[in-house]
């Protein structure tokens, strides 16, 4: 997958027409009957409306000619009733519309974001989050119209365009030819328009996400954007961005404007020419005037349909990039998935073996080389080594958030990548530095670790990590609401809050990743009870660079250069004086000699 940041414009596959129209339209599968109904509907509107220029023939040619009354207030009593029914049905059809068309717009969304939720790190690691949700609401909008339109312009026009042209042809060939004869210019004019107006509405839907993508970032990290006063930089990049939006949409608007007055122009001409020919049918004696007022009014109606249809194939065109972008990630398949019919991995013991795991993310760096370990159930490793050095890598790997590039990770002896991954990480505790808090109470938050846990578990949990007391000093208690992202409290209650989670989650293997860098070391060792008690009993790996706080772990692996440097307690890593003690000696060397 090719990266992509803020300020490039996505890759886009562009499909065909017929393929984009046909996967829309599949869309409306489930309700056929409801888009049945509404044809239904729009056809008798349709088949009234092409009745009334008939009647009016009849009316004058029939009537009025000979002076028949009755005929004539007859005529008018049909035409009235048909008005009226036709009002009903129209009004009817728009209620079903917009619920069919609502409707497919939800599934879609929904399709999106759960397909969304499915896709690997690697996804999310290679595209900008404005970006992502620039997909889930802006394109799947843009379908809206599209949809609307389909179901109200696309099979009635044609409907209504096929029906108008029959009569056209019954009552009178040569007009009726001498009405479409402008048509196939027209479709040429069209078809050149649509190959250059297509890839300007692609350009114009990058920009957008590249706008989304800039906005969400600015906003989402505007603490930095003002502690470094940088308003006025970010917003003129913000200035760049809008300008180029604005750019590629008038680059795109200038070619869509060319369609209705090509359509105009076309119906002119069309108008001029069966007036020319009308007339002089009706001096040879060929038609009589009724004929030639019926069809003054059937071109209108015959072009009615193809304005309309022009509309819609501009829409088309519009939005086909939307589309475009929709199906683009819905063809991205999860890389991390379970193998077919894997089966569950059971309760874990807690046996965690490395073999020969090799690993990059990208194609350049590798950042992991050739890793061997095995951890019996119920340890605690500490891994440790300078900043970049892949600490972090090695716990992702073991929560399959990444697959290995070579190698195998085996969990009391069994390849992750043959389980069931569900029931791998529903056993699996990470708390990482930056802890997530989702903007809910802080009671719904340390749920989230186990969604059937009663307030009373809750508590529990928090009073074990001692961030009961601090909790009831807020207004609300359990109840108080964290913020988007837990913003709301200071990182050493947020890594608190999160300790709580884990225990209520009781997972088999635990991963904390720096996660008591936040908390101050008073607090530390008041929670130090309470890790303990979250560790016990579970194979755990805890990544530090505070060395003080795992000096007790059964093992310690100090990694660098993608590699296992060295492996040990940390009285026979003291006594072997290599990196390990280098590294204790620089943080602690001022107090003593470290053993
Ligand atoms: N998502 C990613 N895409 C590409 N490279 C990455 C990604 N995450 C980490 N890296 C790179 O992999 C290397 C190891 O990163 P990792 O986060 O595992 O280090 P670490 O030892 O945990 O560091 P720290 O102590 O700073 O947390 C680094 O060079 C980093 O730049």
């Amino acid at each position: 997958m090719a990266k992509n940041t803020i300020k490039n414009d996505e890759d886009q596959l562009n499909r065909s027409k017929t393929e984009i129209v046909g996967r829309l339209l599949a869309y409306l599968n489930p309700y056929k009957f409801k888009t049945f109904i509404v044809i239904m509907l729009m056809l008798f509107v349709m088949i009234c409306g092409i009745a009334n220029p008939y009647l009016l023939k009849i009316a004058i040619d029939n009537y009025i000619q000979n002076k028949d009354v009755n005929g004539l207030v007859y005529i008018g009593i049909i035409l009235v009733v048909l008005n009226l029914f036709a009002m009903w049905a129209s009004k009817i059809r728009w209620t079903m519309i917009s619920s069919v068309t609502n409707n497919i717009l939800v599934n879609i969304r929904h399709e999106l974001y759960v397909h969304i939720q499915k896709l690997s790190f690697t996804f999310f690691d290679n595209r900008p989050v404005g970006k992502i949700l620039a997909r889930v609401m802006g394109d799947v909008n843009a379908l809206q119209n599209l949809f609307n339109q389909s179901i109200q312009n696309l099979i009635p026009e044609l409907l209504s365009l096929v029906c108008v042209a029959i009569v056209m042809f019954v009552l009178n060939v040569k007009l009726a030819f001498a009405s479409i004869l402008i048509l196939p210019l027209l479709a040429i004019a069209m078809l050149y328009i649509e190959t250059r107006a297509r890839k300007r509405w692609d350009d114009y839907r990058k920009k957008r996400s590249n706008l989304n993508g800039f906005t969400h970032e600015d906003f989402s990290g505007i603490k930095v954007v003002q502690a470094f006063a940088k308003e006025d930089d970010t917003e003129k990049s913000f200035k760049n961005f809008v300008s180029e939006l604005m750019g590629s949409f008038m680059k795109a608007v200038k070619l869509n404007d060319f369609f209705w007055p090509l359509v105009e122009l076309s119906w002119g001409i069309g108008t001029v020419v069966v007036f020319y020919v009308g007339y002089s049918l009706v001096e040879s004696g060929d038609i009589q005037v009724g004929t030639l007022v019926a069809f003054s009014l059937y071109i209108g109606m015959f072009w009615r349909p193809i304005m309309n249809l022009s509309n819609f194939y501009n829409t088309l065109i519009s939005n086909f990039s939307a589309a475009d972008r929709i199906f683009d990630i819905m063809e991205i398949d999860p890389e991390i998935i379970s193998a077919e019919n894997a089966p569950e991995i059971g309760k874990i013991n807690g046996e965690v073996t490395f073999k020969d795991v090799t690993f990059a993310y990208d194609e350049h760096t590798k950042v992991l080389n050739n890793i061997n370990f095995t951890i019996n159930p119920g340890e605690k490793i500490a891994l440790v080594g300078a900043t970049g050095a892949g600490k972090t890598t090695i716990v992702s790997l073991l929560s399959r958030f990444y697959d290995p590039t070579s190698g195998e990770i085996l969990v009391d002896g069994k390849n992750i990548k043959n389980v069931d991954l569900e029931s791998l990480r529903r056993q699996m505790g990470i708390m990482l530095q930056d802890t997530f808090l989702f903007s809910t109470s802080i009671k719904e938050n340390i749920r989230y670790g186990k969604l059937d846990a009663t307030d009373e578990e809750v508590i529990a949990a928090a009073k074990a990590v001692n961030a009961h007391e601090f909790i009831m000093k807020m207004e609300k208690g359990y109840d108080t609401d964290v913020n988007e992202r837990g913003s709301r409290l200071s990182l050493g209650q947020r890594q608190l809050i999160s300790f709580a989670r884990a225990l209520l989650a009781n997972p088999r293997i635990l991963i904390l990743d720096e996660a008591t860098s936040n908390i101050d070391t008073q607090t530390e060792r008041l929670v130090q009870d309470g890790i303990e008690k979250l560790l016990e009993g579970r194979t755990s790996f805890v990544i530090a660079h505070r060395l003080s706080t795992i000096r007790d772990c059964d093992k310690i692996m100090v990694i660098g250069d993608g590699v296992v440097k060295e492996s040990g307690s940390h009285d026979e890593l003291i006594k072997r004086r290599g990196r390990y003690y280098k590294l204790y000696m620089a943080q602690y060397g001022f107090m003593n000699d470290g053993a």
